[in-house]
């Protein structure tokens, strides 16, 4: 049984061991709370999608995870089942190509049968000052972050009706009302996702479709050091790595967030625990939004 805020495997890259660790505390869901649901987690090979996609599996749902590389896909795969001791099932597709995305439901539906919980996690991000910000470069990212999220999810639409309970969660930005400084793109992005969120709850309440978004703080993954901050440290005595631990300790709560903290935020909002919630957004930041001031 994985736990939350694990800690990393001895295997764990250097961004993994870094990583600061949650209160280790047992998964507090019960392995039956989504029993008989399908999920699709997109990005879920990695980083919080995979501990998305841990969470879920856990809570008894059967999971299909889908990213554009085969190869991460397939260590995913073992991944979960070695935290999990359950399978899951992945399918390589970028969440931009809309064949792709019709091929991915086909494939979730031959599986495991209709989707009831929709995770749009997948996004691309890298800086760029915005008065050098080409349309290429604004594309890139709204396309992955804004439209792959829309297409995925409309594309699961009918499936999400059927079930009776669909829920589907995107993965936003704490506090992207104050715009992204040096990442304007995926501060759009995040935005309009919130916006989308909050549509799709008004028009979809009376189908039984909840839509609700999660927005986390800083949590350095693997895929943040990368794309954001260059190299992952190779000790906690990096300047990268001593950056992040000086910016903990802006947070209320003292430290950054996991991939599990969002985790279990999701299994929360998937599951009939929240079946009364649709619209929010919620933060999952340590509190780090009440420091920006009013
Ligand atoms: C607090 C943290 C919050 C959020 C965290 C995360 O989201 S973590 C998630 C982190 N995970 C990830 O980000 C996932 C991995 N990321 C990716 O796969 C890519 O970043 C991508 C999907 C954006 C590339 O999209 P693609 O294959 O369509 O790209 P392309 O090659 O066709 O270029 C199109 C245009 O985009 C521009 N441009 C593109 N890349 C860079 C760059 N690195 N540098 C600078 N510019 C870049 C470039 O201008 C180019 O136009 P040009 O100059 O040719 O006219
Ligand atoms: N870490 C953080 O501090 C924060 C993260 N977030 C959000 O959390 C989510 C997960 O981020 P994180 O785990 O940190 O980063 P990762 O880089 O690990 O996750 C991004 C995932 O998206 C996938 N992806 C990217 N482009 C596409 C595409 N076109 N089609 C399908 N999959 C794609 C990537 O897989 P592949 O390359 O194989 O396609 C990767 O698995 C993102 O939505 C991010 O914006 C929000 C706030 C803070």
């Amino acid at each position: 049984m994985t736990v939350v805020g694990t800690p990393a495997p001895a295997s764990a890259g250097p961004a993994e061991t870094l990583e600061p660790r949650a209160m280790t505390v047992p998964f507090p869901f019960s392995p039956s709370l989504l029993a008989e649901r399908v999920a699709v987690v997109t990005g879920g090979a990695t980083g919080i999608g995979l501990a998305i996609a841990c969470a879920l599996t856990e809570a008894g749902a059967s999971v299909v995870i889908t990213s554009r590389s085969a190869e991460r896909l397939t260590a995913a795969e073992m991944e979960v089942a070695r935290r999990t001791g359950r399978p899951v099932w992945s399918l390589p597709c970028d969440v931009r190509e809309e064949d792709d995305v019709a091929r991915l439901r086909d494939f979730v539906s031959a599986r495991c049968g209709a989707a009831a919980i929709v995770v749009n996690n997948a996004a691309a991000n890298f800086r760029m000052p915005a008065e050098k910000m080409t349309g290429r470069a604004m594309r890139a990212v709204l396309d992955t972050d804004l439209l792959g999220t829309y297409q995925v999810t409309r594309a699961f639409f009918d499936d999400l009706r059927s079930t009776g309970h669909g829920s589907v969660l995107s993965i936003g930005i704490a506090a992207v009302e104050r715009g992204f400084p040096g990442y304007s793109h995926a501060g759009a992005a995040k935005a309009a996702i919130a916006s989308l969120t909050a549509s799709w709850a008004s028009e979809w309440g009376p189908h039984g479709i909840r839509a609700n978004c999660i927005a986390p703080g800083p949590v350095p993954t693997k895929g943040v050091w990368e794309n954001m901050l260059g190299q992952p440290p190779s000790s906690a005595a990096d300047a990268g790595a001593q950056a992040f631990a000086q910016y903990a300790q802006a947070v209320p709560l003292r430290r950054l967030g996991t991939p599990q903290d969002v985790a279990a935020a999701v299994v929360f909002l998937s599951s009939d625990l929240a079946g009364w919630i649709t619209g929010v957004t919620l933060t999952v930041d340590g509190g780090l939004n009440l420091t920006l001031g009013p």
